[in-house]
């Protein structure tokens, strides 16, 4: 089994309900069981300003599934819920976003590993911290820019679910 986390964002429809429908999803995947999730956060569009504010997580599993099958999976959660692609970094009912995956590392247009925006994120950086406080990607320990990210971005803590 392999340990990896997973970034959860949406900001069209009812974005609570969306993100419990991805996490029964994910934690319906062959070999899949979710430990932890962490609370979920109001948060600032990253990228795109013309949309409305995110509601974002991260979420802890273990897995059976390699890194390439279980990023399929997650496209077809995407998919299954009513993603359309269309606006880079624009609205969306659920983005699911492969963070980390044991170590691995993967340097490929349909797989990056470990994600490559992680550290530019509050949305991520926030969410994954409570889950792995010593997290540390591609040489970065997280804890030491959360504060920056904090200050830099819109992000409040809505609930623990
Ligand atoms: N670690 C990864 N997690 C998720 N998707 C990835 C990853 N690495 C590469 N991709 C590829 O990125 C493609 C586009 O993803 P998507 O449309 O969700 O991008 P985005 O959400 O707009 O931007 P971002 O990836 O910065 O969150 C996917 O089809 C997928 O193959
Ligand atoms: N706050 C926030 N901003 C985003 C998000 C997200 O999940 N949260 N996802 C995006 C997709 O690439 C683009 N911008």
């Amino acid at each position: 089994m392999a340990l990896a986390y997973i970034g959860i964002g949406t900001n069209l429809g009812k974005k609570e309900e969306n993100i419990k429908t991805a996490l029964k999803e994910i934690k319906s995947l062959p070999g899949t069981r979710i430990n932890k999730v962490a609370a979920l956060y109001e948060t600032e569009p990253w990228g795109y300003a013309e949309q409305d504010w995110f509601l974002n997580t991260v979420c802890e599993i273990e897995t059976a599934l390699t890194p390439e099958s279980l990023l399929e999976a997650l496209l077809q959660i995407e998919n299954k819920m009513g993603r359309v692609r269309s606006i880079r970094y624009g609205p969306r009912v659920i983005d699911l976003d492969l963070l980390w995956y044991e170590g691995e590392k993967r340097q490929e247009e349909k797989l990056t590993l470990p994600h490559p925006r992680i550290t530019e994120r509050a949305f991520v950086v926030l969410p994954l911290l409570e889950l792995w406080p010593e997290a540390e990607i591609n040489g970065v320990v997280l804890k030491s820019i959360a504060e920056k990210l904090r200050q830099e971005q819109g992000i409040k803590k809505f609930k623990n679910l």
